[in-house]
């Protein structure tokens, strides 16, 4: 197969890894940079230039975008779905994928359990709306944070008003949400390939953090999930309508709850973490799934 991988830079370890991977395979795999491409929208002939030439023949495509590129990365990638091109993750469960309020909607709708979460962005009771929540700890996060940036534990009711009202002044969409404490500063990451959970890691934030993200300090170990949680992982991924997905996890004394699906989970944490080919196993998936069928949305969403 000729394969486009959508990466900025091929020198990251989730793209490396997938070449490898490609190649290991006997596949034409490139790297495309999609702020580099320019695209013609045309009724008759879509197409895609780079660099001068023009994007064909590929039978797939891998888009490893990144949230701030996604308007403009799901963009490219929805004209190669017009084009007929076979696409891993489609353009429009990414976009769905990138927005926090419409995904935590999405799987609350499927009955997936998730934190008691309220969105806000100008709220006038903000002690009803922390209430509402179940009050105070709780966890407040902007809505295009990544990486635990932007994600605050306010441990009083008076802490959480003025960080509210801060992330107010600055006009930022906010979600506050129930403090899993029993987590304990641990999440699960469920990696999902097709219908199957075919990895997963723990994270544990650091001493005194109740982030466990990776770049935060956090290290990660192997765990074992139970048969519950591996099925809601896979709905969720199937919810958001993504063959390869990390589901979020965090083990709450009602259950597991769902935190949040990414479209272009990381390779090196979980590969390193359990050992396994995922790369490899991304490539097999899409020999099968992309046989004889292009795209199901031909980049209608
Ligand atoms: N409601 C919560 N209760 C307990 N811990 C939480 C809660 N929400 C987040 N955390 C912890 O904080 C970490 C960061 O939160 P989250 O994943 O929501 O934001 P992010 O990492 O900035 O977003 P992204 O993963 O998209 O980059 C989580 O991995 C988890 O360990
Ligand atoms: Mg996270
Ligand atoms: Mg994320």
């Amino acid at each position: 197969m000729k394969i486009a991988l959508l990466s900025r830079n091929s020198k990251l370890y989730s793209t490396r890894r997938l070449i490898e991977a490609a190649e290991a395979r006997d596949h034409q795999i490139e790297v495309i940079d999609v702020l580099r491409c320019y695209m013609e929208i045309t009724s008759t002939k879509p197409g895609i230039h780079y660099k001068g030439t023009v994007l064909e023949g590929f039978d797939a495509v891998i888009p490893r975008i990144g949230a701030s590129v996604t308007f403009y990365g799901t963009a490219v990638l929805r004209q190669f779905e017009m084009m007929g091109t076979y696409p891993l993750n489609e353009s429009v469960a990414i976009s769905r994928s990138r927005d926090k309020l419409r995904s935590l909607q999405l799987l609350s709708r499927k009955g997936i359990g998730l934190p008691v979460t309220g969105f806000a962005h100008k709220p006038d009771d903000i002690e009803d709306l922390i209430k509402m929540v179940g009050g105070a700890p709780v966890v407040i996060k902007l809505l295009e944070g990544t990486q635990g940036i932007g994600v605050v534990l306010a441990e009083t009711k008076k802490a959480a008003e003025s960080v509210i009202e801060a992330f107010m002044g600055l006009k930022a969409d906010i979600l506050v949400q129930e403090f899993i404490k029993e987590a304990a500063g641990a999440d699960i990451r469920c990696f999902v390939i097709g219908d199957k959970v075919v990895a997963t890691m723990k994270r544990q934030g650091g001493e005194g953090e109740f982030r466990s993200n990776l770049h935060r300090g956090g290290t990660s170990s192997l765990v074992r999930i139970t048969p519950e949680e591996r099925s809601i992982a896979v709905r969720a991924a199937k919810t958001m309508g993504l063959n390869v997905a990390g589901v979020d996890m965090l083990r709450s004394n009602h259950g597991p709850v769902v935190m949040e699906v990414n479209s272009s989970p990381g390779l090196e944490g979980i590969e390193t973490a359990t050992g396994k080919d995922i790369a490899g196993m991304i490539i097999s998936f899409i020999e099968k799934d992309s046989l004889g069928k292009s795209t199901r949305t031909k980049g209608k969403g």
